[in-house]
């Protein structure tokens, strides 16, 4: 797999409610058709960061792991390709959504072996930092490496903070501490850990998860307890919350701890697990996944745009993804909510510009920005400098492309400034508009079209990173087709 590839539908080409193909340079573009509120109920595809996370700690854990309501993208399946590669047997069935890992199978994670194990991930953030922290522990020769972007998004702090742990030699190859990233590893010794949190908390989350498998592979101790701090800022604090609870789930224990930190360390966690008879730090179980709540963001915002109504099964407030709270900023901007044990309803109503701080739920900034265009004022997005190493720089060409569709959009440094035509959406125009490989460039901005008329997006099956059937998904909830011309 070298570039996404998705399996995007070709069917409004023979719809009565498709134009032309506009575009012939052999590039496919989707353009949403403009109409009324969108209205309907929907459930999104299992969550990425719910997903990749169980798949670390099922390969690391005694007996059988099913995993159901699972995501099958390009995320997953880079993750499910790389454990299979070290020797887990995976198997995966019901269309993606579920996942057997058994854990019979002997890893291939001996130090002695004589090749690295060559790990592709694609653009995976999740999958590299995972992985790079959970086989740094576990031992054995790897080199972890993916696309161009991938290779320009940095993993130095967590480098950095599995250095002075590991039995061995890691180091990233790229320029400013990039992927590729080689390890040696004969595995953790104890000791405290220090790691960074201002630039992605996936190093954390991945230290985390790794704790668990340096104990089991620790020839001394039955049960073993290690601390990670945090070294200044720490953003995306949700998923961290997340990355506790997975590894609750699967035997171990995390306590967070606030008090009596040296200087710089903001928080720190203490993972405690014990190596059952089989040689794991984790326990394998069932283990149901939710639906993703950064997918979910796209169709509460078309609600949001379109003045509809849309319902969102499966995600509560009481949802392990701080994504969910996208919610609470559309209520902000003026729409209102209904929660009930379902799930979560947004209905559009007029929307006013809001001051926001995104930094607890950064992959909903552009569906925010997108929805930002439709509201009666400015819209101020901060908190978010984490965002310029993402698939894109998510500040930059966000803005870049929200200004071609007539909006006044400012960047800042931690963010930006989303300031709508004076006289509204009168002044707003289609535009053939970038995706620069970004699953999430693609899903929002694509919902600009449902109240501009020619808005093109270039590349559409890039959102096969998180979500292959999205333009699918979104046809069906707004009742009529979306047109594609090649
Ligand atoms: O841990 C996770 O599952 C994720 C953490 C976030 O990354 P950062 O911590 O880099 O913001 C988020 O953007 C990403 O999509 C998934
Ligand atoms: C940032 C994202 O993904 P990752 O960091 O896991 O590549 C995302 O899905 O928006």
């Amino acid at each position: 797999m070298h570039e996404p590839q998705a399996s995007v539908p070709h069917t409004a080409a023979s719809s009565a409610n498709s134009a032309n193909p506009s575009s012939s340079h052999g590039e496919t573009l989707v353009e949403v058709i403009p109409g009324g509120a969108v209205s309907g109920t929907i459930q999104p595809p299992g969550s990425k960061s719910l997903t990749n996370r169980a798949l670390i700690c099922a390969a690391f854990a005694s007996g059988t792991s099913r995993l159901t309501g699972a995501l099958r993208s390009e995320d997953t399946e880079v993750m499910i390709e790389a454990l299979r590669t070290i020797g887990l047997d995976i198997h995966v069935s019901e269309g993606g959504r579920s996942i057997q890992v058994n854990n019979s199978s002997t890893r291939s994670t001996s130090a002695a072996q004589p090749d690295p194990h060559s790990l592709f991930i694609a653009n995976s953030g999740t999958t590299i930092r995972f992985l790079t922290a959970a086989l740094s522990a576990a031992g054995g020769r790897y080199k972890l490496h993916g696309v161009d972007r991938m290779h320009e998004r940095p993993i130095g702090d967590l480098v950095d903070a599995i250095v002075p742990i590991m039995n061995g030699t890691i180091h990233a190859e790229s320029t400013n501490g990039c992927p590729p990233v080689v390890i040696d590893s004969a595995g953790w010794h104890a000791g405290e850990i220090n790691v960074g949190g201002s630039v992605s908390s996936q190093y954390l989350s991945g230290l985390m998860m790794a704790a668990p498998i340096a104990a089991a592979f620790a020839d001394s101790d039955s049960t073993r307890t290690t601390r990670i701090a945090v070294k200044g800022e720490l953003v995306s604090r949700p998923y961290v919350d997340m990355t506790a609870k997975v590894i609750e789930s699967f035997g171990g224990a995390v306590t967070t701890v606030t008090s009596g930190l040296a200087a710089e360390q903001t928080v720190a966690f203490d993972i405690s697990s014990s190596v059952n008879t089989d040689g794991y730090g984790y326990r394998g179980l069932d283990y149901a996944i939710e639906p993703d709540a950064s997918a979910a963001s796209y169709f509460w915002a078309a609600a949001a745009i379109s003045g509809g109504s849309v319902t969102v099964t499966g995600l509560t407030r009481d949802a392990m993804q701080g994504d969910v709270g996208f919610v609470d900023v559309l209520e902000k901007m003026g729409c209102e909510l209904h929660e009930d044990a379902n799930g979560i309803t947004v209905t559009g109503r007029p929307l006013r510009g809001i001051d926001i701080d995104m930094n607890a739920i950064s992959d909903t900034v552009q569906t925010l920005a997108v929805v930002a265009l439709f509201a009666d004022g400015p819209t101020r997005v901060r908190g978010v400098a984490h965002n310029r190493f993402k698939e894109t720089d998510r500040i930059g060409d966000l803005a870049c492309e929200l200004n071609k569709l007539g909006a006044s959009v400012t960047e800042h440094e931690d963010g930006l400034t989303i300031t709508p035509p004076a006289d509204g959406i009168k002044g707003l125009h289609g535009a053939v508009l970038e995706t620069y490989h970004d699953h999430r460039m693609a899903m929002s901005l694509s919902l600009a079209g449902l109240r501009i008329a020619g808005v093109k997006i270039k590349n559409p099956s890039c959102t096969a990173k998180t979500y292959p059937e999205y333009f699918a998904d979104l046809e069906k909830l707004i009742g009529r087709s979306h047109h594609w011309s090649h």
